[in-house]
């Protein structure tokens, strides 16, 4: 197939990128707060943190997180982690992110954190659960239904509490959670360790997608596709090891062929691959090639907090990098949009009255 651009297509401008409607699918609640916003329950609850100013402890979350390994930007939300225990708390942060990702154009949101990390202060599972939707609720009526917002529950890998927050999802399944996730440290923690909860999910006609191919490369994504019945990957940007360029020739491999035909929808989120060292530079991350091969690519930020980040920035970034032109970043929208765990008929809703007009404002072709 023709991998070749149209080079002097217009770029948008960051006022464009910004205004236009985005479509988010992948992003941590606690990887996303504002550093003010954990300076001060930092200090309420006696939590010590390594800065103590907002622009410092901004500048010390992305720095440490900057370390070129998955296992040490891990390590950064140990403090994200502890101001989020208190239900008040909790709701704050969620409200929050609310009012951050409509700020930014942000027009439909799966906000992502594992229940079972917010219960050192005592708070059942539920609770926890609970106190985030209410500080969603309350930013999406803050937002006067600029913003739609749904949680997905997130299991640790590493841990064994997998089905337990997969049962959590499917209670709450009408109040407010869309689906599941595992993420965590990759290397040494396959995904078909949680195979009962995923089974599970499969039984309740349930969704989740699973954190793979980010540190780990292809048998990671061959299990969470081909054993474990993911609906998605978080990140999978490791597929491009199953891609082989020879000149202006491009095979796939079986397991690359299956994504792309299947429109299995990759969850990417460049800067944040930069950080842990799973792609060198914006320019030489794979979601160039895979979204000229048209592979179903979304755009997303995983930790706008760590990745010092927005949709629009790594937007932006693309831009860049790639030339990409209005009608580039309504594709990757549309894909966003097309693969969210929302019924269909409202993610068609958001499609034709949101994302296609608010384009065709912005003068997409
Ligand atoms: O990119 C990631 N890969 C694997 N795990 C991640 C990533 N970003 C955040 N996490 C972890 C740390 C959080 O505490 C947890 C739940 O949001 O998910
Ligand atoms: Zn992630």
């Amino acid at each position: 197939m023709s991998v070749v651009r149209d080079v002097d297509a217009p770029r948008p401008s960051a006022e464009q990128v910004k205004q236009a409607p985005k479509a988010l699918l992948h992003d941590h609640l606690d990887g996303g707060l504002r550093p003010q916003t954990v300076l001060e329950i930092a200090r309420e609850i006696g939590h010590g943190l390594p800065a103590d100013d907002a622009d410092s402890l901004g500048r010390w979350f992305a720095e440490s997180a900057d370390s070129g390994s998955l296992v040490r930007y891990l390590e950064t939300f140990d403090h994200t982690v502890a101001v989020m225990q208190r239900p008040d708390d909790l709701t704050r942060v969620a409200r929050e992110c609310v009012e951050d990702l409509a700020e930014d154009g942000v027009v439909y949101a799966e906000v992502r954190y594992a229940p079972e990390q917010h219960v050192t202060g005592g708070l059942a599972l539920d609770e926890v659960v609970s106190a985030v939707q209410r500080g969603f609720d309350e930013g999406m009526q803050q937002a006067g239904g600029r913003i739609v917002v749904r949680q997905l529950l997130t299991a640790m890998r590493h841990q064994a509490r997998s089905r337990e927050i997969a049962e959590l999802s499917v209670a709450w399944r009408d109040r407010g959670v869309a689906g599941f996730d595992i993420a965590g440290a990759e290397a040494g923690y396959p995904p078909t360790r949680h195979l009962d909860a995923f089974e599970y999910l499969q039984r309740e006609n349930s969704h989740f997608t699973i954190h793979a191919g980010e540190a780990f490369g292809l048998p990671s994504i061959w299990q969470a596709i081909q054993w474990c019945g993911a609906d998605r990957l978080g990140h999978g940007v490791r597929i491009i090891d199953d891609v082989t360029v020879d000149g202006d020739r491009v095979e796939l491999g079986r397991l690359a062929a299956y994504v792309r035909d299947m429109r299995i929808p990759l969850e990417m989120c460049p800067h944040s691959n930069i950080q842990t060292g799973a792609a060198a530079s914006i320019a030489e991350h794979p979601i160039g090639l895979l979204t000229r091969l048209r592979f179903r690519v979304t755009v997303n930020t995983d930790n706008r907090l760590m990745s010092q980040t927005s949709m629009s920035n790594e937007m932006n970034a693309l831009v860049d990098a790639f030339g990409y032109t209005l009608e580039d970043l309504r594709w990757f929208t549309i894909n966003a949009m097309k693969s969210a765990f929302l019924p269909f008929d409202e993610r068609l809703a958001i499609i034709d009255d949101i994302i296609k007009p608010g384009y065709a404002e912005l003068g997409a072709v």
